[in-house]
């Protein structure tokens, strides 16, 4: 075959491909179960499908929606808002087919409630962690964007997670909220200490794995989206690494999921 027949013939091809932008708006999604009409517009995202419930416990009128693979999702009412909560999974490939089939059934917002670990010292277990933008250390969003493209949450959004988590630490107490930039990862068990002072070195405040997809592909489907995270442990002064009975950072899930609902209702997502 000429050079010119394999040009023609692969054109042909990718006439014929099929168009995955294109694909399941208005239907049942394929990943997560959800039809059109079934949740609202905003949507709490934490990793975890068993701290879904935990979100639901904020609500009135809770029903579970779906639960396919890692993403179960539950909706009910928060302050006269209607609300959903689905759990991305853990990653940015999982967290990407999340936002994008939340897109296809009608959310314009997103807001992950996550766990994340602190890079700097003074940033302790359940203390709140609110992202202003993503060093994208992931293989999903290479996918999607330049090199160069930044991982940057809304900012009426962020603006308002962080007033609202600090009205919480004030009333409470027992917890500090910091704001800056995190950076996400594919592989919890390669961040090694060169990885974990390097970005430590540059400011980075804290590292969780989902967020970059999250960014990302909202901007791209025109949709609004934030992160307020609970630090489960410090990595550069080693403080409550992994270990099972970690309150601080359920209580931490907890004043993170308060945080958003509040930002939700105040900012009428
Ligand atoms: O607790 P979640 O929200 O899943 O967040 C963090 O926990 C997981 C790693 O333990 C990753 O998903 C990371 O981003
Ligand atoms: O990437 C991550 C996320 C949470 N905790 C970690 O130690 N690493």
């Amino acid at each position: 075959m000429s050079t010119d027949q394999a040009a023609v013939d692969k054109s042909a091809v990718e006439r014929s491909a099929v168009d995955k932008s294109a694909v399941g708006t208005g239907v049942r999604q394929y990943h997560i179960g959800i039809a059109p009409g079934e949740v609202g517009t905003v949507a709490l995202l934490p990793g975890d499908p068993f701290r879904v419930p935990l979100v639901a416990e904020f609500l009135t009128d809770v029903r579970e929606v779906a639960h396919r693979r890692e993403h179960r999702t539950m909706t009910g009412y928060y302050k006269g808002r209607r609300i959903t909560a689905t759990s991305t999974g853990m990653g940015c490939p999982s967290t990407a087919i999340a936002v994008e089939e939340l897109a296809r059934v009608g959310v314009t917002s997103v807001i992950r409630v996550g766990s994340s670990a602190g890079l700097q010292p003074g940033v302790e277990p359940g203390d709140l962690l609110v992202s202003e933008g993503t060093l994208r250390n992931d293989g999903t969003t290479q996918a999607y964007v330049h090199p160069g493209y930044p991982a940057v949450p809304d900012l009426a959004i962020t603006t308002e997670l962080a007033a609202a988590a600090r009205r919480l630490a004030r009333t409470r107490g027992g917890f500090a909220v910091h704001t800056g930039i995190n950076a996400s990862d594919d592989a919890f068990y390669a961040e090694g200490p060169e990885w974990i002072a390097e970005l430590h070195r540059q400011g980075v405040l804290n590292v969780e794995m989902e967020s970059a997809a999250l960014f990302v592909v909202a901007r791209l489907r025109g949709m609004r989206a934030g992160m307020i995270c609970a630090c489960s442990s410090n990595l550069v002064d080693g403080t409550s690494v992994y270990d099972e009975k970690n309150t601080r950072l359920k209580d931490g899930w907890a004043a993170s999921i308060e945080a958003a609902l509040e930002t939700a209702v105040r900012l009428e997502l």
